[in-house]
C-alpha cells in the first residue's frame, strides 16, 4: 500500500468564491506530479478522480493501491490512462509490455492487478502521466499510438487561441467506462486554450500543464461564468476543475497540456459555452 496520497475534498462555488490566493492554490493546484521512482497520488472528491504521476530512474515503480480505496489492489475497481510526457518507457501489466514512447498513450482496464512502469533509459526517463477513474466494468487494454489519435484543428491566430486538440481516451477511440483524455498543444504565437471557455455539469475535469518554458507561465482561469478567478501555474503541474467551473487558460508563450474528465455521460463534445463577452 502507497503511502504517498493526498485527499482533495470537493468545494461548492459558494465557499470557491470567498477563497483568497492561497486557499485556491490548496484546494486546485497539483504540483510536483513526477517524482522520481515513486508515484504520487490526488485523489480528488469530484467524481473520484484521481492525478498522478511517475517518473522511473533508478528502479521500475509498481501502481499500488492507497488507502481511500479500499480496495486490494489499485485497478480493483478502476480504469486507468497514461500519457508518456518523457523519453520511452514501458508499462507491463499483468506480465504483458506495453512500449510507449514520448507522447503515446496506454489505456487499462478495470481487474489487473500488477501495473510495473520502467524507463528505457535513466537519462531520459519516461514521465508517465496518469488519470484514474471508478469502472463498471472490465474493458480491454489498449495501447494508443500517434495512429490511433483523433486529430482537430481548433481555435486561430486572430483569436491567440490557434491550437491542436489530439483525443488519446474516447469511446470511438477505445472501450471505456468514464475516463476521457487527451493532448491540446498551442501553436507559436497563440496564447489561450479552451476559448470561448465551457462548463459541463455532468463531469469534472483535470488540466495539466507541460511544455510551458521555464521562465514562463500560464494562467489559468476557474470559476462559475460570471465570478471567475485565476491560478498562476508552471510547468508540469494540474489543477482540479470542479464540474461547474469553467477551465481555460493564456499562456505567455505556447505550451501543452493534457486533459482529463470523468463523470455522467461519453459524449465529448457535451459542452456548455459562454460567449466570451459575458465572461465576469
Ligand atoms: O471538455 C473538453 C476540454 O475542456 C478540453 O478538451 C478543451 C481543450 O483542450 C481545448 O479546447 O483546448
Ligand atoms: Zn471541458
Amino acid at each position: 500500500m502507497a503511502n504517498n496520497f493526498e485527499v482533495r475534498y470537493a468545494a461548492s462555488p459558494r465557499e470557491v468564491k470567498r477563497m483568497d490566493t492561497k486557499e485556491l492554490r490548496d484546494e486546485f493546484l497539483i504540483q510536483n506530479i513526477f517524482k522520481q521512482d515513486e508515484i504520487s497520488y490526488i485523489y480528488s472528491h469530484y467524481d473520484r478522480f484521481i492525478t498522478a504521476g511517475v517518473s522511473p530512474v533508478n528502479q521500475k515503480v509498481s501502481l499500488e493501491t492507497i488507502d481511500p480505496l479500499k480496495a486490494e489492489y489499485f485497478l480493483e475497481r478502476r480504469e486507468l490512462g497514461i500519457i508518456n510526457i518523457g523519453g520511452s518507457g514501458s508499462v507491463s501489466v499483468d506480465g504483458t509490455q506495453y512500449d510507449l514512447d514520448n507522447k503515446e498513450g496506454l489505456y487499462i482496464g478495470r481487474g489487473n492487478k500488477e501495473v510495473i512502469f520502467s524507463s528505457d533509459s535513466a537519462s531520459n526517463p519516461a514521465k508517465f502521466y496518469l488519470n484514474s477513474t471508478p469502472a463498471h466494468k472490465a474493458y480491454p487494454n489498449k495501447k494508443i499510438g500517434t495512429e490511433d489519435l483523433e486529430v482537430i484543428e481548433l481555435g486561430a491566430p486572430e483569436t491567440a487561441n490557434a491550437r491542436t486538440l489530439r483525443k488519446y481516451i474516447v469511446n470511438s477511440v477505445v472501450d471505456v467506462c468514464q475516463l476521457q483524455m487527451g493532448m491540446t498543444t498551442i501553436k507559436t504565437g497563440s496564447s489561450w486554450n479552451t476559448m470561448p471557455a465551457h462548463v459541463h455539469d455532468r463531469r469534472m475535469e483535470v488540466y495539466f500543464y507541460f511544455e510551458v518554458p521555464e521562465d514562463q507561465a500560464v494562467c489559468h482561469f476557474m470559476g462559475q461564468t460570471d465570478e471567475t478567478r485565476h491560478i498562476w501555474m508552471g510547468n508540469d503541474e494540474a489543477v482540479i476543475s470542479p464540474p461547474w467551473s469553467i477551465h481555460s487558460g493564456s499562456g505567455t508563450s505556447s505550451y501543452s497540456f493534457i486533459w482529463g474528465m470523468a463523470g455522467e455521460n461519453l459524449d465529448y463534445g457535451d459542452m456548455d459555452v459562454c460567449p466570451t463577452n459575458e465572461l465576469k
